[in-house]
């Protein structure tokens, strides 16, 4: 079984999978903000967040090869749980710099063409996305108490743009396709419930069915 945690930035998801990787016969993969954060010396998340219009492709390019390195990697475990995907590098992300501006024409045609041809003739597999579920303003707040360096110039405007593009696609089915049946669980709750919260699922995300 094979299961994404999707949800905002600072939504809660490696703070979900840290929970779940105590259970046996689970395997978590985190996102890899570390190559994100340093590919040869360079940081291509903290360029993205100085000069969008110019360093766009070149994170979303290096994400997009890097969760598709992941989704590939043979599984270990009959479970594995595993943050994002190449979808939301691409339907969230990548369509978020597009739609504001930020991204030229020209980027996100080559950005597409790539990632099509990847979904085409490259087998990714999912059965659940669990979509942990937050107002912006509660991610806005958990950013700045996370306080990644390269995080602070981000705005409220910013969290709200990419709930807007989850809703859109996990909730209201409006945008793109959805790869898989989606488990909606509010985490705009304290840790305490959402553990709970996560207890109460337990067996709806492991058997991957709701
Ligand atoms: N339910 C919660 N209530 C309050 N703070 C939380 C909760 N879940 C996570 N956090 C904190 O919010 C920040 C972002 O959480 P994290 O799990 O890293 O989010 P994500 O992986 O989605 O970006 C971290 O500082 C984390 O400790
Ligand atoms: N395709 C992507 C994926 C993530 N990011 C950014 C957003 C955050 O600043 C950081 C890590 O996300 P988190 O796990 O904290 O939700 O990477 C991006 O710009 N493009």
């Amino acid at each position: 079984k094979q299961i994404w945690i999707e949800g905002n930035i600072a939504s809660g998801k490696t703070t979900c999978l840290e929970y779940f990787s105590k259970t046996s016969d689970i395997e978590v993969l985190t996102e890899p903000v570390s190559k994100w954060r340093n590919v040869q010396g360079c940081n291509p998340l903290g360029l993205m967040y100085q000069d969008p219009s110019r360093w766009g492709l070149t994170l979303q390019t290096y994400v997009q090869l890097t969760m598709l390195d992941r989704h590939v990697l043979p599984m270990s475990t009959p479970v594995r749980m595993m943050e994002r995907s190449i979808y939301s590098a691409k339907y969230i992300f990548a369509e978020n710099l597009y739609k504001s501006g930020k991204m030229p024409e020209v980027d996100f045609a080559v950005l597409s063409e790539w990632f099509e041809w990847i979904i085409k003739n490259i087998a990714i597999p999912v059965d659940l996305i669990v979509y942990l579920q937050t107002s912006p303003q509660t991610c806005y707040e958990r950013l700045k108490q996370r306080c990644r360096e390269e995080e602070k110039v981000i705005p409220l405007e910013y969290l709200e743009s990419i709930h807007n593009l989850y809703e859109d696609w996990l909730i209201h089915h409006k945008s793109f396709e959805v790869p898989a049946p989606v488990l909606v669980i509010p985490a705009d709750h304290d840790l305490k419930k959402m553990l709970h919260q996560y207890e109460e699922n337990r067996e709806k995300i492991l058997m991957a069915h709701c």
